[in-house]
């Protein structure tokens, strides 16, 4: 593959192997980092920075096996990144060598405060430098890189000067680092502007741009750059990279995609054209960030757009409402463009009737007005106290909601406890009987659950023996609803009852609540005289 000077699309440049890497932390090995150039293939980059070879033999390795490896005929550049020096050069030529097309990415600061800080040199030494030492790379390859870092802190006069020489020395691509962030897009747009204006023979070169993220600014500077004839872009997958990062790729991508119309004329297209602006194919996206994210370890945060865990959810219900009615009401992109199957509908506190009873439905649930406004605000209650409401966590909700109530039933009013490592567990109960008096009582147990029914069976004395108890975990996560089964006996005859709440204390009060009102409803029919005591007694 050879790159044309100011091709009519946007070359991606992907440094996830040498700037992502530098993230702390996110130290990949030979095969890790294999593992994601031949990932990063698929996708469809056009250059992969596979490291920065003198940095150690690891590194060496790494890109000399990308090369060998993902660097076949057709596939990407690979490319190693060497200060402007000898030996740093002839690491890189060494490594990317076996890469059909092997790039050499040479750099040296330029702006005033690293010459004098850092590099401890004079302006005419690093001309002189940079002079050099891309002659030097160019005696290895054709395609040589150079980045004047710091350039967005670099007197402009002296960068045109720079610039200048590495072009006159062999420089195929001149990247235009914004080393630390510090840019506004409109400052990239002037900066880039007074190269093309200033830099006589730019035209033979690719021009690129390398941002970093430090005011979180940096897919826009690439953006306002690319608008300004910059045709290659510097990025890393989940935007990783030194400090706060890099431009993300997949941001950039999926700009130029969903914005084409917006982009088109800056490349000279017809503001309709249908015609990709990168060679990413952007199902894969997905994937690859997966795949760093699981290599680096480096976590990919919720909300971060393209690819976070909540790019393609909805939580609220106006949105849900929305997105069922017309997906486009609130997706400006499809989940299944960067590769996921589907967008989400997430239940929870903020959610509306229309999400909650279309879940259900996709569940096999077809409840009636009633059962439905019923089961809704439970719902409601419950999602107050979770974050999300899983699939598990509505059945139960629906099955709590819509199983037959015994009417004139007792009811608990309200629940108090109190346990501990140095106390008496001891429960606080209320009940409304069915002739709706208003029954309080404290008990104390072996256990709060204990408590708590000792607490019910001095207010509803319903002769019975509890025979099975059973808490079940529907949901993983400290959060989840509980669900308790309990079975109680009466002479020959078995009552169950079940119920689930956050709080399994709660969950275990109405669960045997629940059993003694189906024993009470069944001798309110076998024995009404005896029933009629057991709702009237008062303690
Ligand atoms: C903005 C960026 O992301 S640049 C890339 C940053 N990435 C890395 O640094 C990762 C790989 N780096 C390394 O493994 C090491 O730093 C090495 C192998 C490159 C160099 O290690 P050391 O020789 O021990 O030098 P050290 O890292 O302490 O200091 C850097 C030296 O390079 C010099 N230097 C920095 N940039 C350049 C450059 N572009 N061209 C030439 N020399 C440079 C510094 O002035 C300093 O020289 P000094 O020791 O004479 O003062
Ligand atoms: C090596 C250069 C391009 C770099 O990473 C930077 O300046 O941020
Ligand atoms: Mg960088």
């Amino acid at each position: 593959m050879s790159i044309q000077p100011q091709t009519d699309r946007v070359i991606i440049f992907d440094t996830t192997l040498r700037d992502g890497e530098q993230s702390p932390g996110a130290t990949l090995n030979v095969e890790e980092k294999l593992a994601i150039a031949h990932q990063l293939a698929l996708l469809g980059v056009d250059v992969i920075e596979a490291g920065f070879a003198a940095a150690s033999p690891g590194d060496f390795a790494a890109v000399k096996t990308i090369a060998q490896e993902v660097g076949v005929s057709g596939g990407p550049i690979i490319c190693s990144l060497a200060r402007a020096t000898r030996q740093d050069i002839q690491a890189a030529a060494q490594a990317v060598q076996y890469a059909a097309h092997p790039r050499i990415h040479t750099m040296i600061s330029t702006s005033d405060i690293h010459l004098k800080y850092q590099l401890r040199k004079s302006r005419e030494e690093v001309l002189a430098i940079a002079k050099e030492m891309v002659a030097y790379a160019k005696s290895f390859v054709d395609d040589v890189e150079f980045s004047p870092m710091d350039a967005s802190r670099t007197d402009p006069e002296f960068l045109y000067q720079v610039l200048e020489v590495a072009i006159a020395s062999g420089a195929t691509t001149i990247n235009i680092p914004d080393t630390v962030g510090y840019c506004t897009p409109k400052e990239m747009a002037m900066l880039i502007q007074g190269i093309r204006e200033h830099v006589s023979n730019f035209d033979n070169v690719i021009l690129s741009v390398h941002t970093q993220n430090d005011l979180g600014l940096a897919t826009a500077n690439a953006l306002a750059a690319l608008e300004n004839g910059v045709r290659q872009v510097e990025c890393t997958i989940n935007g990783i990279g030194e400090r706060a990062g890099n431009a993300a790729l997949e941001e950039i991508v999926m700009a130029l995609q969903v914005r084409k119309p917006y982009f088109n004329p800056y490349f000279n297209r017809p503001v309709d054209s249908e015609a990709p602006l990168t060679n990413i194919k952007t199902q894969e996206i997905y994937k690859t960030s997966c795949l760093v994210s699981q290599l680096t370890g480096m976590q990919v945060q919720a909300n971060k757009a393209i690819v976070g865990a909540n790019a393609f959810a909805h939580e609220s219900g106006i949105h849900q409402d929305g997105i069922l009615k017309h997906r486009q009401t609130y997706e400006i992109m499809e989940a299944a463009s960067i590769g996921l199957p589907e967008n989400r509908i997430v239940l929870g506190k903020h959610s509306g009737r229309n999400a909650f009873r279309t879940r259900l439905q996709e569940l096999g649930f077809q409840l009636s007005e009633a059962d439905l406004n019923k089961a809704f605000s439970r719902f409601k209650e419950v999602a107050d106290k979770k974050k999300e409401m899983s699939d598990w966590d509505l059945e139960a909700i629906v099955r709590d909601e819509t199983q037959i109530q015994v009417e004139n039933a007792f009811q608990i009013e309200h629940i108090q406890v109190i346990c501990g490592d140095s106390t008496y567990p001891s429960a606080t109960i209320t009940v409304v009987t069915p002739e709706r008096q208003i029954l309080t009582v404290a008990s104390v147990g072996t256990g709060p659950v204990d408590a708590v029914y000792q607490a019910i069976n001095q207010l509803v004395k319903i002769p019975n023996q509890l025979i099975e108890f059973s808490v079940q975990s529907v949901t993983g996560g400290i959060d989840a609803l509980g669900t308790v089964t309990v079975r109680a006996q009466h002479q020959e005859r078995i009552f169950s009852g079940q119920a689930s709440d956050t709080d399994i204390v709660v969950a275990a009060a109405y669960a045997y609540m629940n059993a003694l009102n189906r024993l009470y409803r069944y001798l309110q029919q076998s024995e009404p005289t005896v029933s009629a005591d057991f709702a009237t007694t008062v303690h």
